[in-house]
């Protein structure tokens, strides 16, 4: 059945107005009713702002669509001050502005642009733009809510999350069909090309739903016939040569399960506890920046997703929904993990850890491995005038600069082991430190108080070339088996005691081990596809496995049931292997159960 199935009828209403790409991707969580205006607009997602092509189109299908409910007789060309000096797009006493007045900005020293149907004064906002004031600049006095809506949370023009710098003046009041057109922003032939293409995948795919999705390469696969080049390539790009992207993988391919038989494996238990939090699988949706870019509703479709089949999520700090929006979708007592770049300017970072804090997410993980912005070429190559999303975490300041650079640029880059006490100090929630990729930064991790590590290096993202989340763990069972839980720090490959008693599928606790003074708990990321991948990190000490293109994948493929199939997916594959392997429970798995192949 298609995942968008339900969701056909209301589409179909529109179909004349939305961009031909979109059409059938109807949010899941939206009502087909007083918003329609909105969700037309939100519908317009995902493709590339290749505004700079040569060959231009107007493009005249309903971009411009929301014109007010009630539309006023006169033209009030002359805007109060109180007016002015609104702020938010709250729209209790609302102001109209023609479509004069902001098109006769563009020849002024004042910035005005048209967002969903309201007017806003940016020019203040210009230098504090976080995807740099250029973009802002070439679109002055236009409808940007095409370029703005996948890139920004849908309450960013809220009252309270306004910035300061932004006017909004009122709601557009469009005098004529001349001056709608020339609001409208011009999209270049080959991205309407791509837009009827994608449409066309779109239909052929809900054709047959996600029935045909078997594995998470399969959700890799449609998500690249689906989405736009641009959103392609951010998702799937990786630093330099992606030699890391690559091995994340193959490493995997290195270890080998030893298969144990003759063990009654009909019962299967693949649940545990995550931060001591419930999770049906050991696996965690890591935290992805952007993911509107792949579907209209974006990371809580992964939200929604992981509260019905019982998985955490991890939510980045430059998610395209905002975490009161997140907040809002998760269901009672569901728990949320927060991923935490620190700001530079440390009254910022510090207001963001408090809201966390207010809105009840259940640990951190602190991002390590990105000081500064990878050089990921395929995003370099697509992306035109893409921005990154506003955070809080950052504020930048200059022009226009490539998606890594415009969202690390605010990330202090001076961050280091002493300020973990400064975060300590902010927040009673566990913290876990992403990106280490050396046994010397896991022991170091510890001995300054962490309460975990991801063994990451960004899905490639960052130092080409860097170890695997996977070997790092065989470097720390090497170098500093004391951080692992007793039970995994005998060596992998045959054990000793099983041989001599083969009866036993674990081998006994070694008595002159103990466990750490305090829980450290390590976990890993990076090229996990397979359930089998899974089980083979558990089996060499992980406790739980972060996935994150996958589930970008499976959103922007199938949104909600996209994201609720993908960890059917790995639940299934999961348990596959563990009954495969002898093992009925998690708790089962044991170094002894895999080895290690060189080369
Ligand atoms: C498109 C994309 C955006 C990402 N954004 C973030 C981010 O904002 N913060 C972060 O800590 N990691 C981010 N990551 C890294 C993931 O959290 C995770 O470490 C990585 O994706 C795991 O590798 P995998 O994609 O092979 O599963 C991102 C990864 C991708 C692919």
């Amino acid at each position: 059945m298609s995942s968008f199935a339900p969701l056909r009828k209301a589409a179909s209403n529109f179909v004349r107005t939305a961009p031909r790409s979109f059409v059938s991707r109807r949010s899941t969580s939206s009502q087909v009713t007083s918003s329609t205006r909105r969700i037309d607009q939100r519908l317009i997602i995902g493709a590339g702002v290749a505004i700079s092509v040569p060959t231009y189109l107007y493009l005249t299908r309903a971009r411009l669509d929301y014109q007010p409910d009630t539309v006023p007789d006169k033209v009030n060309s002359d805007i109060p001050d109180q007016v002015r000096s609104t702020q938010g797009g709250g729209k209790g006493q609302v102001a109209k502005v023609s479509s004069k007045d902001v098109l006769d900005k563009k020849d002024s020293d004042e910035f005005w642009v048209v967002i969903n149907g309201d007017v806003y004064n940016v020019t203040e906002f210009l230098d504090e733009h976080p995807g740099g004031r250029e973009i802002i600049e070439s679109n002055r006095s236009k409808d940007v809510s095409y370029i703005f809506n996948p890139r920004h949370p849908s309450d960013q023009l809220n009252a309270e999350n306004l910035p300061p710098s932004v006017k909004h003046l009122g709601v557009l009041e469009i005098s004529s069909e001349e001056e709608k057109e020339e609001l409208q922003l011009k999209i270049s032939k080959s991205e309407l090309d791509e837009q009827d293409l994608l449409q066309k995948r779109r239909e052929e795919f809900d054709e047959k739903g996600l029935g045909q999705i078997i594995n998470m390469r399969d959700f890799e696969k449609h998500a690249e016939e689906l989405c736009s080049k641009v959103a392609w390539g951010y998702y799937a790009s990786a630093a330099d040569d992606e030699i890391t992207k690559e091995t994340n993988n193959t490493d995997y391919k290195k270890i080998r399960f030893r298969p144990r038989v003759l063990r009654p494996v009909k019962e299967v238990d693949s649940s545990t506890k995550i931060l001591g939090y419930d999770s049906t699988i050991p696996l965690w949706i890591s935290p992805a920046a952007m993911a509107k870019l792949g579907h209209p509703d974006g990371e809580v479709n992964l939200t929604k997703g992981a509260a019905a089949t019982g998985i955490i999520q991890c939510i980045s700090s430059f998610a395209s929904c905002s975490v009161e929006e997140i907040a809002a979708a998760r269901t009672n007592n569901q728990p949320l993990f927060f991923q935490l770049y620190v700001n530079s300017k440390r009254h910022l970072a510090k207001e963001v850890i408090s809201k966390i804090n207010r809105l009840g997410f259940n640990a951190i993980l602190l991002t390590v491995d990105a000081p500064v912005g990878g050089k990921r070429e395929r995003d370099i190559r697509v992306k035109g005038e893409f921005e990154a999303p506003k955070s809080d975490a950052y504020d930048k300041q200059g022009d226009t600069k490539g998606v890594a650079e415009a969202i690390f640029s605010a990330v202090d880059p001076d961050l280091n082991w002493k300020d973990l006490k400064w975060i300590r100090e902010q927040t009673d929630l566990p913290i876990i430190i992403k990106g280490v990729q050396t046994v010397e930064d896991a022991v170091q991790a510890y001995k300054y108080g962490a309460d975990g590590v991801v063994l990451s290096n960004h899905g490639g993202r960052q130092l080409d070339t860097s170890s695997t989340g996977i070997s790092t763990l065989l470097e720390i069972r090497k170098h500093a088996p004391f951080l692992l839980r007793p039970e995994y720090r005998i060596p992998h490959g045959p054990s000793k005691e099983l041989v001599q008693n083969p009866d036993l599928l674990v081998p006994s606790l070694p008595a002159n081990e103990k466990p750490l003074e305090r829980k450290f708990s390590i976990f890993v990321d990076g090229g996990i596809w397979r359930g089998t991948d899974v089980v083979k990190a558990l089996c060499l000490g992980a406790e739980a496995v972060g996935v994150g293109r996958g589930f970008l994948f499976a959103q922007t493929v199938g949104g909600v049931d996209g994201a609720i199939h993908a960890v059917k997916i790995f639940e299934s594959e999961i348990q596959l292997a563990m009954r495969l392997l002898g093992a009925n429970k998690l708790s089962d798995l044991r170094p002894s159960m895999v080895d290690v192949v060189e080369n």
